[in-house]
């Protein structure tokens, strides 16, 4: 790893990159998918793995809670965070299918799914990805460049043009801080 400088330059370029991608239009039809569905009482599902994981959560945090306004919860549900349900499945069956079984669980037709994955192309979230189209869900990916396998499971597409995990998973964290704002905003009755 080279020095702290570098590395913020690296994060600066990427963040640059990702502006001059100009996601402005996906990222409407995102907010506009996401509101239909909650303010529906619609859940949103959101999977990943790692750090995905990790954003998962925080995304799920921000909307049951709060994100900048005083608000009633919505209906967001972080999966791969259940130990009973994460072990016992991905145990008896396999770790492939344990998003796609969550899916199954709690989605139905008019849900949201929001799939990260910096790759595209982990297994478990293609497959959640697969599930959440057999039940009339729509697909929002979080990807890095292309989308990978995602792409063509996603109803819309948001790639950070970048092939580095960590700048890609950057990225996301200005992208999904973003739609929680815009969806707060909307459903708040604020714009
Ligand atoms: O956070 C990081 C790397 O920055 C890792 O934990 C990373 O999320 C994991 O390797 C994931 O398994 C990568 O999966 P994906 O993003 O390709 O779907
Ligand atoms: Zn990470």
């Amino acid at each position: 790893m080279a020095g702290l400088q570098d590395y913020l330059e690296t994060s600066i370029e990427g963040l640059a990159a990702l502006k001059a991608h100009d996601l402005s239009g996906a990222v409407d039809r995102a907010v506009d998918i996401i509101v239909a569905a909650l303010g529906a009482g619609k859940p949103m599902l959101v999977c990943g793995n790692g750090g995905s994981a990790a954003d998962a959560q925080h995304i799920a945090g921000e909307l049951v809670g709060r994100f900048l306004r005083e608000r009633k919860a919505y209906n967001v549900i972080a999966l791969g965070t259940d130990t009973a349900v994460v072990t016992a499945w991905s145990n008896d069956y396999s770790y492939e299918s344990l998003f796609a079984r969550q899916v199954e669980a709690h989605g139905s037709q008019g849900a949201v799914l929001l799939a990260i994955s910096t790759s595209g192309n982990s297994k478990n979230v293609l497959a959640a990805a697969e599930m959440a189209r057999q039940l009339g869900m729509t697909v929002i990916a979080l990807t890095g460049e292309g989308g990978g396998k995602l792409m063509p499971l996603a109803d819309v597409l948001l790639d950070v043009p970048s092939r580095f995990t960590p700048v890609i998973q950057q990225g996301h964290l200005c992208l999904y801080h973003y739609l929680c704002g815009a969806i707060e905003d909307r459903l708040a009755g604020a714009a």
